[in-house]
């Protein structure tokens, strides 16, 4: 179970003039920009948890926090009861993050680098063998595990990520837009990889603007909006509060609501 709770984060704004137009955000203040002002959710063994919310909304923001990348001025993030802000060593122990930036490196092969990680986190060489096996089988990589990792298409990039950031079996994984880039062979194979960690009873977060992924694979959505949780529940709590059975209908009343 991971938990977070009124999370915060603010950026030092660099000195501008006030007609600049970043002044109209309402999380615009004296200096600062308060990007994650109040953000809090939950997800628990076996559930997968969307995160939603439009662009500069904050969510790559606070998934940066609770990979322990960025330090939060405000709140808390437990996972199995561990408090990770205490600990972020434990944090990157427990958590698989994939970011936005791929951080593979370029001269060596998908499988060398997605092996890099696993010895970097203590992987004995006959797990870490069978662990890649595992993962190059289920996210269909061996066509391209040789090349060297400047070589990838972006996709390829992306699914060698992936691999990367569960290699060492975290206990909890969390995924930034993990389908940006991909084709919808591979966003398949990526949707069918997510919801295996239903099975595996391994708490999964990931952010998108897809909805259609959210309704196929999600327990719960936390909808993110100027920087606070907007909306926290099931999918059948969204379209309540949201007042429509459409889920983009839902999502948009829910923003209204906010705004
Ligand atoms: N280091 C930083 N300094 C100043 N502002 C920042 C910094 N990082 C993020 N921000 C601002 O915080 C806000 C939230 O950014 P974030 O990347 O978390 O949004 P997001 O919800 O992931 O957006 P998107 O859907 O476009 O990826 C944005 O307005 C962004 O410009």
């Amino acid at each position: 179970m991971i938990e977070v709770c009124h999370l915060a984060k603010r950026f030092r704004l660099p000195s501008r003039g006030s007609k600049s137009p970043a002044a109209r955000d309402p999380r615009d203040h004296d200096g600062w920009f308060h990007a994650v002002r109040d953000v809090s959710f939950r997800c628990a063994p076996g559930e997968v948890l969307g995160l939603l919310g439009p662009n500069g909304a904050g969510k790559t923001t606070t998934l940066r926090m609770l990979s322990s990348a960025l330090k939060p001025d405000g709140g808390s993030i437990h996972a199995n009861g561990i408090d990770l802000l205490a600990d972020p060593l434990a944090a990157r122990q427990h958590i698989g993050f994939l970011s936005g930036s791929t951080g593979l490196y370029g001269r060596l092969t998908a499988r060398e680098n997605v092996e890099y990680f696993g010895r970097l986190h203590g992987m004995q060489p006959a797990h870490l063998k069978r662990r890649c096996d595992e993962l190059f089988d289920l996210l269909q990589m061996h066509e391209f595990g040789n090349k060297r990792a400047d070589q990838l298409s972006t996709g390829m990039k992306q699914k060698c990520s992936i691999a990367r950031t569960v290699v060492h079996e975290p206990h909890i994984v969390i995924l930034d837009e993990p389908t940006t880039g991909l084709d919808v062979m591979s966003a398949k194979i990526l949707l069918d990889f997510i919801a295996s960690y239903k099975a595996l009873r391994v708490p999964l977060i990931f952010s998108t603007h897809h909805l259609h992924e959210v309704e196929k694979l999600c327990d719960r959505v936390c909808i993110i909006n100027h920087g606070k949780t907007a909306f926290h529940g099931s999918m059948d709590e969204l379209r309540q509060q949201g007042g429509s059975a459409d889920l983009y209908d839902a999502f948009v009343g829910v923003i209204h609501q906010g705004a």
